[in-house]
C-alpha cells in the first residue's frame, strides 16, 4: 500500500546505485568529501540507498534551513543505531535518543543543569589549572628547541578537562583496564563510526558478520564497570567545599531527588557520563588542532591574532577567560576555522519522521538525513573564494555560529543543534589564545607553510591525518 501510495511522488535526484549495495560503494575514506563531490553534480538535496536504507543527503544552506527549520519537527529524531544500542544504553543518551516526550525531558535536564553557563563557570578554575600544565610542558620543549607533538598535547589536555567536569578527577590508563582509559574511548569510538551491515541490511543483524556487535558488548561491558565505580566513589564521598559539583554529583542529586517527570537512573546518569565525555573532548581538540593549523599555514593571520594578543591581554600576562569576549579578531579566526573544518562534518543523522515535501521532492518516512556541514561551509553560492582560509570575510557580517545563519552550521541548528556549543567555544577559544599568545611555531625541518600536509582522518569527529608537529619558542616576558 505504501508503495502504491507513493508510486508517483518524484523522490531527489542522485547518482547510479548498483544492487544490493545501493550506494554504500561511493561513500569511500573520506564521506564528507565525496559526498560533497557527488552534490555538485546531483544536487542539494541527494536521494542514495545504503543498502536497503534510504538516505536524503543536504548539502547547501537553504536546503539545510528547509530540514532543520521549515520542517524541524519532522526531522529531529535519530534512526536506530546499532552501535549506539549497546554502548549507549539503548539509545537513553541525550545524542541518540529518538525524538520525544524522553529525549526532551533529557535535554531540559542537560541544559539546565549541566552545560548551563553558571555550571560552565563553575569549572573556570580547573581549565585554568590544566592549560597551566599544558604551557608549562611546551615550555620544557622551547628550551631544548625540541619538536612538539601537538595534536597529542591538545588531546590529552581536553580528555583531562573533559574527565574532571563529567567525572571529578582524572583517572589514568590502568584505572579501566589492559587497554587503558583513552584505549577504550577509541574503541567506543571507532565502533561508532564503522559501517555496521546491521544498519544498513537490518536482516544481517543477528548474523553479526563482522564481529562488531561481540566487540561493542565487550566494550559497554568494560565501561559500565568503570562507570559504577565511579558512581560508587561518588556516593562514598562527601562533597567538600573546594571541590565544585562535577557532572556525576548533580545527576545523582537529581536522580536521588526523585523529582524527575520521567525514568531517570543509573543506567540514564551512564548513559549521559559517556555522551558528556565523548561529545566535549574529542571535538574540543578537534577545533583546537585545525585551527592552529591554519594559522600556522597563515603567517599573516597568526601575526594579527598575536598582535591582538599584545593589545588586549599584553606580553607580561597569559590569556584569562574574562579576555576572550575583547578578542575580535581571534574569534574570526575560530568562525573561519570551523566553516572549512566542521569538526563533526556529517553532524549526527537525523531521521524523518513522517513523509515529508520539501523544494517538491518527496522525502519518504523513515529516512536517515545526512547534513554534509563540510559541503555548506564550501559552498561558492555563499561564499566568496570558499576553499581559502580568510578570517577577515567575517568583519561587518552577522553571521555567527548559533544556527540561524544556515550557510555556517558546525554546531548544527535547530532542536538537535549542540547543546555544547558555548562549552566547546569557551575551550577551543581560551586554548588557541594562549598557546599562540604563549609562544611562537615553527614547522620542523625548515618545512614551508605550504607543505603542510592538510590530509583529514574521517571518524564521528575528523582529526588532522598526521599529527602536527612544531617547534616552540616562549615569547612572554
Ligand atoms: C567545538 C566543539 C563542538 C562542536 C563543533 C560540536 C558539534 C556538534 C554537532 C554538529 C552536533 C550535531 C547536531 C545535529 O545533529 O543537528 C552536536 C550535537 C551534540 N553535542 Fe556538540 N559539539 C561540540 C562540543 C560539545 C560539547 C562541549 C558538548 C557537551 C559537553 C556537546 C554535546 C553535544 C550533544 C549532547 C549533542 C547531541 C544533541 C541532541 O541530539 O539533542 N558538544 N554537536
Amino acid at each position: 500500500f505504501h508503495i502504491l501510495k507513493n508510486k508517483n511522488k518524484k523522490l531527489p535526484p542522485g547518482p547510479k546505485g548498483i544492487p544490493i549495495l545501493g550506494h554504500l560503494h561511493l561513500l569511500g575514506k573520506n564521506p564528507h568529501q565525496n559526498l560533497h563531490i557527488l552534490s555538485k553534480k546531483h544536487g542539494p538535496i541527494m536521494y542514495m540507498k545504503f543498502g536497503f536504507i534510504p538516505h536524503i543527503i543536504v548539502s547547501s544552506p537553504q536546503a539545510a534551513q528547509q530540514f532543520l527549520k521549515t520542517h524541524d519537527l519532522v526531522f529531529s529524531s535519530r534512526p536506530p543505531h546499532e552501535a549506539c544500542k549497546h554502548i549507549s544504553y539503548e539509545q537513553t543518551n541525550l545524542s541518540f535518543a529518538p525524538y520525544g516526550h524522553y529525549w526532551r525531558n533529557m535535554r531540559k535536564l542537560c541544559t539546565l543543569e549541566l552545560l548551563s553557563n553558571l555550571k560552565i563557570n563553575s569549572f573556570q578554575h580547573m581549565r585554568k589549572e590544566e592549560l597551566n600544565l599544558l604551557v608549562d610542558s611546551i615550555k620544557r620543549y622551547a628550551k631544548e628547541r625540541g619538536v612538539v607533538n601537538l595534536s597529542a598535547k591538545v588531546s590529552f589536555l581536553t580528555a583531562e578537562m573533559s574527565c574532571r567536569m563529567v567525572f571529578g578527577r582524572k583517572y589514568e590508563d590502568k584505572d579501566i583496564n589492559e587497554k587503558g582509559f583513552r584505549g577504550v574511548l577509541q574503541e567506543v569510538m571507532k565502533l561508532a563510526i564503522l559501517p555496521n551491515l546491521g544498519d544498513y541490511f537490518p536482516v544481517l543483524r543477528k548474523f553479526d558478520f563482522q564481529g562488531l556487535t561481540r566487540r561493542m558488548k565487550n566494550v559497554s561491558g568494560v565501561i559500565d564497570d568503570f562507570f559504577e565505580k565511579i558512581i560508587d566513589e561518588h556516593v562514598g564521598d562527601g562533597i567538600n567545599e573546594e571541590r565544585s559539583k562535577d557532572f556525576v554529583d548533580t545527576m545523582m542529586d537529581i536522580m536521588k531527588s526523585g523529582k524527575t517527570e520521567f525514568q531517570f537512573d543509573r543506567r540514564h546518569v551512564k548513559a549521559v557520563m559517556l555522551d558528556m565525555f565523548a561529545a566535549s573532548a574529542d571535538t574540543s581538540a578537534a577545533t583546537i588542532e585545525w585551527t592552529l593549523t591554519e594559522l600556522i599555514k597563515n603567517p599573516k593571520a597568526m601575526q594579527r591574532v598575536q598582535k591582538e594578543l599584545e593589545q588586549v591581554v599584553t606580553l607580561n600576562k597569559i590569556v584569562e577567560e574574562s579576555d576572550l569576549e575583547r578578542l575580535d579578531y581571534l574569534n574570526m579566526v575560530i568562525k573561519e576555522a570551523l566553516r572549512l573544518h566542521p569538526v563533526a562534518p556529517l553532524m549526527l543523522p537525523h531521521y524523518s519522521t513522517e513523509d515529508c515535501t520539501i523544494n517538491g521532492y518527496h522525502i519518504p518516512k523513515e529516512s536517515r538525513v545526512i547534513i554534509n556541514a563540510f559541503a555548506i561551509g564550501r559552498d561558492p553560492k555563499a561564499w566568496n573564494e570558499p576553499e581559502k582560509f580568510i578570517p577577515e570575510r567575517f568583519i561587518g557580517s552577522n553571521v555567527d555560529l548559533r544556527g540561524q545563519h544556515f550557510e555556517l552550521l558546525p554546531f548544527g541548528s535547530g532542536r538537535r543543534s549542540c547543546p555544547g556549543m558555548q562549552l566547546g567555544l569557551i575551550v577551543a577559544r581560551l586554548v588557541v589564545a594562549q598557546l599562540v599568545h604563549c609562544f611562537d611555531w615553527e614547522l620542523p625541518n625548515e618545512m614551508l607553510a605550504e607543505e603542510l600536509d592538510m590530509s583529514e582522518e574521517f571518524g564521528l569527529v575528523i582529526t588532522r591525518a598526521c599529527n602536527l608537529m612544531v617547534v616552540p619558542t616562549y615569547r612572554l616576558i
